[in-house]
């Protein structure tokens, strides 16, 4: 079963979505955008270690290898962490919009189990755009880039200024984020055009 609800439909005033001229080329490795992120960051010994690269247009690659560390069922993938790697790799895709935008609903489709020591590779594109409303849509497929879909989403990604960050996160980490000396760096952990 699957098919998304009406709040992840484009509304009739969305437009297509702009790649931002400066946006990483086709083929290129985004790397982490923030050492600490569960999702693509190397500082997580546990974390998903997420390898995103640019695709055409506003598309994106990625893969995720399933570790012990993932599991929920013996053996297989946790759905919420296959959760993850759909939204790691549909947050990714608004770099290339150079646009800071949160996860405002995911809607996730698990057709297939996931088993431990499997790689996803996975593949997502920004559909629309209507104001702050980023529309996405995700796949991950086994066995490679052409293999079958195991899982797969559709989101809303909702643009905010970085405020949003320095007023909702612990002062800990956004201090630490914002006195980088790395200025990518530090414009990159939250996803700010530097
Ligand atoms: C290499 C680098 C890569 C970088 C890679 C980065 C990867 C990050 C990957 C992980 C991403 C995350 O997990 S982000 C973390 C998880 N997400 C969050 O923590 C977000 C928590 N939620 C919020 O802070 C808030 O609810 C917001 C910001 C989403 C929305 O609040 P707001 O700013 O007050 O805006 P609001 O008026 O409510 O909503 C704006 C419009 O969006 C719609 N809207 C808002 N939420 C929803 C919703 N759940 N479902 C449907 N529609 C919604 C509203 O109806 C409205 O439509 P209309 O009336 O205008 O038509």
């Amino acid at each position: 079963m699957s098919g998304s609800s009406a709040s992840l439909q484009p509304p009739a005033d969305a437009v297509k979505p702009v790649r931002h001229p400066d946006a990483p080329a086709p083929g290129e490795l985004l790397g982490a955008h923030y050492g600490a992120c569960f999702g693509c960051g190397s500082e997580q010994p546990h974390g998903l270690h997420l390898q995103a690269r640019a695709g055409e247009g506003v598309s994106i690659t990625a893969e995720f290898t399933v570790q012990p560390a993932h599991q929920g069922a013996p053996g297989l993938a946790h759905g919420g962490v296959l959760a993850t790697a759909l939204d790691e790799t549909l947050g990714s895709l608004n770099w290339l919009l150079r646009t800071i935008a949160v996860t405002g609903r995911l809607e996730t489709d698990f057709v297939r189990p996931v088993p431990v020591g499997a790689t996803l590779y996975l593949e997502a594109e920004v559909t629309a755009v209507a104001g702050r409303k980023i529309y996405s849509t995700a796949t991950g497929r086994l066995d490679g880039p052409d293999g079958p879909v195991a899982v797969r989403a559709d989101a809303l990604f909702v643009e905010v200024k970085v405020d949003h960050f320095v007023e909702h996160g612990r002062e800990a980490e956004i201090k630490a984020a914002m006195s980088d000396p790395d200025q990518t760096r530090r414009a990159r952990a939250f996803e700010v055009n530097p």
